[in-house]
């Protein structure tokens, strides 16, 4: 079963006045795996979807959600995968791709039938990010040795950290989609700080290996008017093309950034300095 939540775009003079509720009903995903469904949300920000399909003793497939009124998922969209758990398959019109931890698959605009299975007693959590695709560009999969490996910040600092760049066009073509994963080095605990904000482009961050009984506060909103959400393992959040987003943890965790929007430039940021936000 596949199932869809909904949610709208908002503008920035809006949201700061929202409270804590409703900055939670508004951007967060609280639930993305849900035992044998896949649970997606579809978003007014440049229509990107997030959610995750969960396997756990029956194959799930990939269904077209009511939100895009298409024949199949992948009609006039594409597809990033990462596996968050142990190995799983995914099936792209009959092709078999086994997915291990921290693996990822893009799959291309016009595949009809799309599914996601447990194998060998592992038990795989897919995270999916999907957005609308105007060309057909080949299913691939991308594992860590094939990503685009940055090294970014300093202990000294607690946000010493290794981008891996995995769906992004200097590794695969895609249309608009780009993912990757960033790992926090023992002991730190801040990510994208300094922050930053890009008006072409919005964002969703997903948390996980996130110590049990851990939280993560993440940061949101104009650079001048921030907000910040406590987040659980294995939620994810909206980031506006108008938000910082930046997060720091009680814990070393890792999390997954996909975007989509005007460009596939992904050093196209507006960075702020730490001592302007407010
Ligand atoms: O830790 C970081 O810095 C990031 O992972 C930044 C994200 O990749 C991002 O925000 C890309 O726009
Ligand atoms: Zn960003």
């Amino acid at each position: 079963m596949t199932n869809s939540d909904f949610r709208y775009a908002h503008h920035p003079e809006d949201a700061k006045r929202y409270t804590t509720q409703d900055l939670r009903d508004h951007f967060l995903l609280p639930e993305l795996f849900k035992k044998n469904e896949i649970n997606l949300t579809y978003t007014m920000y440049d229509r990107y979807i997030a959610g995750g399909a969960f396997p756990v003793d029956q194959k799930v497939m990939l269904e077209p959600i009511d939100e895009l009124k298409a024949d199949f998922f992948l009609e006039r969209r594409e597809l990033g995968i990462i596996n968050v758990g142990g190995s799983g398959k995914v099936t792209v019109d009959g092709k078999e791709y086994e997915l291990g931890h921290k693996e990822a698959l893009y799959v291309g605009r016009g595949n009809k039938e799309v599914s996601f299975e447990a194998v060998d007693g592992e038990q795989p959590y897919f995270y999916l990010n999907s957005a609308p695709a105007h060309k057909a560009y080949p299913t691939k999969k991308v594992t860590k040795n094939e990503a685009e490996i940055v090294h970014l910040g300093d202990d000294k600092y607690s946000n010493k950290r290794t981008i891996n760049k995995l769906l992004v066009n200097s590794v695969i073509d895609t249309c608009q989609l780009q993912m990757g994963m960033t790992e926090l080095a023992e002991g730190n605990i801040w990510n994208t700080m300094p922050p930053h904000t890009h008006s072409r482009r919005m964002e969703v961050y997903f948390y996980f290996d996130l110590e049990e009984g851990q939280t993560i506060s993440h940061f949101m909103g104009q650079p001048h008017e921030t907000r910040h959400i406590f987040m659980k393992n294995h939620q994810a959040i909206i980031s506006p093309e108008w938000s910082i987003h930046a997060g720091a943890g009680t814990s070393s965790y890792t999390f997954i950034w996909g975007m989509a929007g005007e460009n596939l430039d992904y050093s196209d940021m507006d960075k702020v300095a730490v001592n302007e936000l407010k």
